[in-house]
């Protein structure tokens, strides 16, 4: 697979970037990490070779608390690339259109969140999404498309799959590296035992894809809420939402079969968590899971038994993959799980990957460093995809 890169773009041009600054928010604030890190790397080049540049992103999904504003990460990319960022809240409205006409060499615009557009979502084919009047508005204001949202690649959305069908694209620098680095990881072959770490909340997107990984992952080891569907289908009172959570009930309706497949299939391959932790009176408490009779309660990690479980497991790997976290690290109580198995790893001289823009977080937070892993990813979902080999269509319309 080829693509034109920013070493193939003349400097000084009005171009269209593509971004993946999908961030965790926190009561409102939008927490900095290493998307905003890596892309600066882009958006600087393109400043110094004096290019008109405008910043698309998403943010969240609608109705959940982190569908927030991309005003914060504007200022948050200003500080990383030490050069003002103007933002303007419309994606393509009249107000954006005047700002990017507006734009001048070097400067940089920030666009309003891409998913508070309707045309941005659903999943839809590139040719349908080219021809959104989202597309259709802002291909004629730029010379040129480029996609550094390696992160976002697997989602078929117009911001990332309809302009390069219109427009000439290029790859930007998080892109290149992501995809060469994800590719080459995804050829390698293993003689030992390779390990898949299983967590986050993304559960829809991680049972997908274990369900091709069944030959090249030897173990499968489970926490976060995919953890938790996969006890609800092994008979456990769990993985289905109380209060007002929206967490497990819709992502089981939409995996439960796969589960159940999984299990019956693969029962030796998964290793479930035996103990659970939750919140009582401020503190961190523990359940064994046969002993929960029913759901009282959030579980926000997999217990010390677990970790003590899975990480003989790790040892004995010789390349340890890992996407999501196995609680909610965010918070030290509950960082048991995920910061031991990431301990584990760093700890062993396995090839290792660790994937996704929160759990990559956790290396920092809980004092490791990134060169005690083979790969820091900011991608998650699109890079355990790229492990089945399968092409990311957001990297595969970049190529035509
Ligand atoms: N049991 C849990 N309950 C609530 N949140 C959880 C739980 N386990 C993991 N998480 C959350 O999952 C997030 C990571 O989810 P996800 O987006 O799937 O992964 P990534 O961003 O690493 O790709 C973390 O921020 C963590 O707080
Ligand atoms: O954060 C992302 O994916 P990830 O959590 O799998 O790393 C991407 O921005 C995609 O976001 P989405 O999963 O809401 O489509």
């Amino acid at each position: 697979m080829t693509f034109q890169t920013l070493d193939d773009l003349d400097d000084g041009q009005r171009v269209l970037v593509r971004l993946d600054l999908n961030s965790p928010v926190e009561d409102g604030e939008v927490q900095d990490n290493r998307r905003f890190e890596r892309h600066a790397e882009t958006i600087s080049e393109l400043v110094d070779r004096g290019f008109e540049v405008a910043v698309m992103a998403h943010q969240g999904r609608p109705g959940r608390d982190d569908f927030v504003s991309l005003s914060q990460h504007a200022d948050i990319l200003a500080e990383h690339i030490d050069h003002p960022v103007a933002f303007v809240d419309e994606t393509y409205g009249p107000q954006a259109i005047h700002d990017i006409a507006g734009l001048e060499s070097g400067d940089v615009l920030v666009l309003e969140n891409t998913r508070m557009c309707d045309d941005e979502l659903p999943e839809e084919d590139p040719e349908v999404k080219s021809q959104t009047e989202f597309v259709q508005t802002l291909k004629d204001e730029f010379d040129a498309y480029v996609n550094d949202a390696y992160s976002a690649a697997h989602r078929s959305h117009a911001s990332l799959v309809g302009f390069p069908l219109v427009m000439d694209a290029y790859a930007g620098r998080v892109m290149e590296t992501e995809y060469e680095a994800n590719t080459a990881i995804a050829e390698k072959e293993f003689d030992g035992q390779v390990t898949m770490v299983v967590g986050g909340t993304k559960a829809t997107d991680v049972i997908d894809v274990m369900t091709h990984l069944d030959e090249k992952v030897d173990d499968f080891l489970l926490g976060g809420i995919a953890g938790e569907l996969f006890l609800r289908a092994a008979g456990h009172p769990v993985g289905y939402d109380i209060d007002d959570a929206n967490l497990y009930d819709e992502q089981w309706e939409k995996n439960s079969e796969k589960i159940e497949s999984m299990l019956e299939d693969h029962r030796d391959q998964i290793s479930l968590a035996v103990d659970l932790a939750y919140e009582d009176d401020g503190s961190r408490a523990e359940q064994a899971v046969d002993d929960i009779e029913e759901k009282t309660v959030s579980y926000l990690d997999v217990g010390s038994e677990t970790v003590m479980e899975y990480s003989p497991i790790i040892r004995d790997s010789e390349a340890v993959f890992v996407k999501g976290a196995l609680g909610m690290f965010e918070d030290e109580r509950f960082s048991v799980g995920t910061a031991g198995v990431l301990e584990a790893i760093a700890e062993t001289d396995c090839f290792s990957v660790v994937g996704g823009g929160d759990t990559s977080r956790a290396i920092e937070m809980y004092g490791m460093e990134e060169e005690e892993f083979g790969h820091v990813s900011i991608a998650g979902g699109a890079y355990i995809r790229a492990l089945t080999g399968a092409e990311l269509i957001g990297v595969e319309v970049l190529s035509r």
